[in-house]
């Protein structure tokens, strides 16, 4: 097999279902979801709230809650020298996933405090990330723990070893998490809205720690957030999504300063920019997300678009028009105008 490229995909996601059978219905939270993270690559999925973003995340390691299932789709994972493996088809319990998920593939969560023991000092919980992929006595545990603590920028690691979550800052804790991610040298980091519950400068110092770990190590990000500040500063490419699909994706120039869909559009008329001046208009997207099991028919986004055009945007399904190897919209608007063209 020839070594690996940058731009080889690690991860690809394709046709993703996976849906919560509920009693008042089935819930689509993800309904249809394709993205690819190449190697050594940052994808930002950017959403409003409620648009499948983290049930896409999780699907991908089998951390999807009760009742949730993945019922349709391909989750293929590209290890180095090996076959690629569809994790989708793994069991969410079994050996393999378990096997794959902190070892290969990390996760940190929004909740650094919820994530971390009270129980055990941040040191231990260190520790034992690192003995349970590496087959090390406990003091070469112990010294890898405190390089790891001073690689995430902990200050006295020797001092904060020995401490409680409780004890620590939520920016503190989410160092701990990202050292405890880092201590299996994943392929791949997901983070579901690492810095959501930290101030601006803690969120700052955080997003700056991953991009620096992430050039350091060459492991690729799948980093989900809602704030497009955030992606601004860290992505290299955007994935949009709506209501469980996937409506636009692009390198992050492109998503910025050349959004095809109207969602898109949408989404960064509601951010304030920098030097615009205090005049700068800044939009609302009219009305809400709706819940996945009150879909509307045709593009789910065409109650809410500026641009919808009655008796078609309401009926058909919308097609994915491809403009690039990574860069696609999915909108009635974009494929007629290439037909006509
Ligand atoms: N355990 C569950 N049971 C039923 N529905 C669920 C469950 N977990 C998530 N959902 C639904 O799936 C949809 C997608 O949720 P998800 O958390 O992926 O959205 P999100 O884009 O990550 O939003 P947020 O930014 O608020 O986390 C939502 O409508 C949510 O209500």
């Amino acid at each position: 097999m020839p070594p690996p490229n940058e731009r080889d995909p690690l991860l690809e996601i394709s046709g993703l279902r996976t849906h919560f059978s509920t009693r008042e219905g089935t819930v689509k939270a993800v309904d249809g979801a394709s993205l690819t993270v190449p190697r050594a690559t940052t994808v930002c999925v950017v959403g409003e709230s409620g648009c499948g973003k983290s049930v896409t995340a999780r699907s991908v390691l089998g951390l999807i809650d009760h009742p949730g299932k993945i019922v349709a789709g391909e989750i293929r994972w590209h290890r180095t020298d090996r076959e690629p493996l569809d994790l989708a088809a793994l069991s969410p319990t079994g050996p393999e996933l378990r096997s794959i998920r902190g070892r290969e593939i990390a996760m940190v969560f929004q909740e650094p405090m919820a994530s971390l023991s009270p129980m055990y000092t941040v040191g231990d919980q260190l520790m034992e990330a690192i003995r349970l992929h590496k087959e090390v006595t406990k003091d070469e545990a112990r010294s890898m723990a405190l390089d790891l603590l001073r690689r995430v920028g902990i200050p006295r690691p020797e001092q904060r070893f020995g401490a409680y979550s409780f004890q620590l800052s939520g920016g503190m804790c989410q160092r701990i998490m990202i050292a405890i991610a880092l201590a299996c040298d994943p392929a791949l980091l997901i983070a579901d809205e690492p810095t959501t519950a930290l101030d601006v400068t803690t969120q700052a110092r955080i997003i700056d720690l991953l991009r620096d770990i992430q050039a350091e190590t060459g492991m690729s990000m799948l980093f989900i957030t809602h704030d497009l500040g955030v992606v601004a500063e860290i992505a290299d490419e955007v994935v949009v999504m709506y209501l469980g699909t996937v409506v636009e994706r692009g390198g992050v120039d492109e998503i910025f300063h050349d959004a095809k869909h109207p969602y898109t559009k949408a989404l960064l008329g509601s951010i304030p920019r920098m030097g615009a001046g205090t005049r700068q208009r800044l939009t609302t997207i009219r009305g809400n997300v709706p819940h996945p099991s009150d879909r509307p028919s045709g593009c789910p986004f065409h109650p809410r678009c500026g641009d919808a055009v009655p008796g078609l945007c309401d009926v058909e399904e919308p097609p994915e028009v491809v403009f690039g190897p990574a860069r696609s919209a999915r909108c009635v608007l974009h494929a007629m105008e290439r037909s006509v063209r």
